[in-house]
């Protein structure tokens, strides 16, 4: 790959771009002048890539061993603790343990990662490496768009993080959580508590109408992982979109190998390039999450399917955050009451004023919860790439940016022996994450489109664009540009507007922010955590 994009980028250094009239060559050249990594000196390369594979593979192998008996690996074992255990101190041994096991061993390999990642960067022409990622937005007022979106989204994200402390006092008391405080990092139901969809049951605005449990009924109805990627490939050919071709049903890994080979579990699509390879990796486990999680990897085949007969270098999203909203705008459908019950996966028809503010909380937990981890993952990497963040404070400095803008704390205390942020994969991978944040607002602009391009009316949390030719006919107008066009163009094409909006996404939570509000306002809560100095004994 080096080698191709090596060659391609020392032919387009011959030309000067201003000489050229037509749009697309000067695209063209312009996308082909960074090599990115291939830029490094022979030597350097190897390193870096002997580098890059033993931080995923330091990932992808981790396991976590029980005092006498198996050792259990991140999917699905200790993702399965961290979604249902309730007992702290069994979370607190998978969230310590599992940081044990990564973290603490990538600590030096990312050091060295750091530099020739900004040796590299800098071979192309950018300040370092961070600079280069955020080139791809090809917005030279991204950091602080970014953070406009960051603040508008902020009132949402404080209401639920004070009234999920709540409930998680409510159920662990108050020597686990202070009401006034952050919230230790391993009681929100997942790993990174970038997702707190899993402790739903203890958040529940209306316990007496629990909703149904769709993973059951999955496994009553004897699903299988083949039968979800067809579930999720029905929705898009549904809306006269393109039907994945034989290779992809023979090529693809969907379930976590038994002869023996250790896999990267890590979800993934891949495009080989050639318009009839495309696979999916995945370790799928039957459950209302995977099915999800494998909606939004059919979103990656789709664009690979779409944008398939353009140049190799235009087989692209328009920028990556639209290559991670595709695949989740769908999911915003397919995960709706109306949806889920049109394919037989929920059986009670009527869903009443409670019960669908008991839907929007689970759509909350997962979506608002993300939003300041997403924000912070790169924000973290950028200072660390420029150097704001010198590598003697690494762990620290990430619990700051955890504090401040998740509101958590690590439950047990943290040195400079552990690298925290290495327990996640896209930083084990190198991979940027400031793509999922901007996919999270996307995704809602995109989701209100397609809804009024289908005709729905009422709500857009009601809405399901399951079988709509015209807004598969939109989706497809969009997907088959790839990166050819600037994106707020092709974003215009979609929604008519140039600028990315949180309007859409503050709509669709409109009813659960009334509600919330309400209550943490009968509650006498305080928003944020202001007794920040995590001085309990045991949390934080
Ligand atoms: O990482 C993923 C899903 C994997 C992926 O589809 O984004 C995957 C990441 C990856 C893995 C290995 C190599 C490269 C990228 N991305 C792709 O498969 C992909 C990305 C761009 C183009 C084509 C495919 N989701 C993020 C964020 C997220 C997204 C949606 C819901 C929940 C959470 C996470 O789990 O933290
Ligand atoms: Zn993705």
């Amino acid at each position: 790959m080096s080698q191709h994009t090596l060659y391609f980028g020392t032919r387009a250094r011959m030309f000067k771009i201003a000489n050229f009239q037509d749009s697309d060559v000067k695209r063209m050249l312009s996308k082909l002048l960074n090599v990115d990594k291939a830029a490094l000196p022979k030597e350097e390369l190897r390193e870096y890539n002997e580098i890059l594979a033993y931080m995923e593979t330091t990932y992808s192998m981790a396991q976590v061993c029980l005092n006498e008996g198996p050792c259990l690996p991140l999917e699905p074992d200790l993702e399965e603790v961290m979604a249902t255990s309730r007992d702290q101190k069994e979370l607190l041994w998978a969230w310590q343990g599992w940081r044990d096991a990564v973290g603490r061993q990538l600590r030096m390999t990312f050091e060295r990662y750091v530099q020739l990642s900004n040796k590299a960067a800098k071979l192309n022409g950018y300040q370092d490496m961070g600079a280069l990622w955020r080139s791809k937005y090809e917005s030279d007022t991204l950091q602080e768009d970014l953070e406009q979106l960051f603040q508008e989204l902020q009132p949402l994200y404080l209401n639920l993080h004070a009234y999920v402390r709540r409930a998680l006092y409510r159920f662990y008391g108050p020597e686990l959580i202070d009401l006034r405080g952050p919230i230790p990092a391993h009681v929100l139901g997942n790993m990174w508590a970038q997702s707190w969809v899993n402790i739903l049951d203890l958040a529940l605005p209306f316990p007496e109408k629990p909703p149904e449990d769709i993973t059951k009924i999955m496994q009553g109805q004897h699903w299988k992982p083949e039968k979800m990627f067809q579930e999720a490939e029905k929705f898009f050919t549904s809306m006269g979109l393109l039907s994945t071709p034989p290779e992809f049903w023979k090529n693809s890994m969907m379930e976590r190998p038994t002869d023996g080979r250790e896999v990267e579990c890590h979800a993934s699509a891949w495009d080989f390039y050639n318009g009839k390879d495309f696979r999916i990796k995945k370790c799928t486990e039957v459950t209302i999450e995977d099915l999800l999680s494998i909606f939004h990897q059919m979103g990656h085949i789709q664009y690979f399917l779409q944008y398939k007969n353009l140049s190799v270098i235009f087989r692209a999203g328009a920028n990556p955050a639209f290559e991670e909203a595709m695949g989740s705008v769908v999911t915003l459908s397919a995960s709706s009451h109306k949806h889920l019950l049109n394919r037989g996966l929920l059986s009670q028809q009527h869903q009443d004023k409670e019960e669908e503010v008991n839907f929007l909380m689970s759509v909350a937990l997962e979506k608002i919860a993300f939003i300041p981890f997403a924000y912070l993952m790169d924000l973290f990497r950028w200072k660390v790439f420029d150097g704001t963040i010198e590598k003697d404070v690494y762990n620290q400095e990430w619990w700051n940016l955890r504090l401040k803008y998740q509101g958590l704390c690590p439950p047990i205390p943290r040195t400079e022996e552990d690298f925290d942020p290495g327990a996640k994969f896209h930083i084990s991978a190198s991979l940027p994450y400031i793509r999922y944040f901007l996919s999270l607002v996307l995704q809602f602009q995109f989701h209100e489109a397609l809804c009024k391009a289908s005709g729905h009316m009422g709500p857009l949390h009601r809405c399901d664009i399951y079988n709509s030719k015209e807004a598969g006919k939109l989706l497809e107008d969009v997907l088959k540009l790839g990166s050819s066009k600037p994106w707020p163009e092709v974003l215009e094409k979609m929604t008519g507007e140039t600028k990315v909006s949180t309007k859409a996404l503050m709509t669709y939570f409109k009813p659960l922010l009334n509600w919330l509000v309400t209550e943490n306002v009968r509650q006498g809560e305080i928003l944020g955590w202001p007794d920040f100095s995590c001085s309990f004994e045991g949390s934080c």
